[in-house]
């Protein structure tokens, strides 16, 4: 593709504008979408930190579910992050029975894993792929991602014994000990529990966006 490639950033609920923000930096051109034809006409799709459950149900209200998983699909580049991440799971543990996501990556994510608000923390966090030492996390009420299926690449963990809150505070089991899986990609398809776009740290954000130029 010679002309920037056009991301668009899921705009129904959640932390829009800093993605966006950060994307426009990366030299793509990012928008807000929300509309079915908008949706078509992207080379890649954010979908933002928020709720999840709010997020499943404005898929509906927009018209909008078939079309997502059906381009993810197709092979859409696409970039969950927090609520973002559990959309794109295809199994979701303490979730709403009646949320949905876009069933895009072979892993079990459990939602607010690590807490509550009250429990958020920062991380440093070391990204396969990602030079430059780690990228500083930053999980809001975040899910961890539980296992993964074999095409799923791991690309970080939070050290173990980092978060206070959530389901750690109680478990001494291999996984926790091992640290919680927070970053993964399987094929065009890449998420992390935690927030990149409220750092100003650009590289998750440029990570993806390679990924979309190498699939134009
Ligand atoms: N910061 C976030 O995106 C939080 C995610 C939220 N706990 C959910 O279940 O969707």
């Amino acid at each position: 593709m010679n002309a920037d490639p056009t991301v668009g950033v899921l705009a129904l609920q959640g932390d829009v504008r800093e993605h966006l923000a950060a994307l426009a930096e990366c030299d793509v051109i990012a928008r807000p979408v929300r509309r079915r034809e908008e949706i078509a006409s992207v080379d890649g799709l954010v979908l933002p930190g928020g709720e999840s459950t709010t997020m499943s149900k404005l898929v509906d209200t927009f018209g909008v579910r078939d079309l997502i998983a059906a381009r993810i699909a197709d092979g859409l580049p696409a970039y969950g992050s927090c609520a973002g991440m559990i959309m794109l799971a295809r199994t979701v543990l303490d979730g709403r029975p009646d949320q949905r996501g876009f069933d895009g990556i072979d892993m079990v994510v459990r939602r607010n894993a690590f807490g509550r608000q009250v429990d958020s923390f920062e991380a440093p966090v070391d990204l396969a792929g990602v030079e430059g030492g780690p990228v500083r996390a930053v999980f809001i009420r975040a899910p961890w991602v539980e296992s993964v299926g074999a095409g799923v690449e791991v690309l970080g963990r939070v050290a173990p014994g980092t978060a206070t809150g959530g389901v750690d505070a109680a478990a001494a089991d291999g996984a926790a000990a091992s640290g919680r899986i927070v970053a993964i990609r399987q094929q065009r398809l890449l998420a992390t529990s935690f927030h990149p776009e409220l750092t100003g740290d650009l590289r998750v954000h440029r990570m993806f966006v390679e990924m979309v130029r190498a699939a134009a």
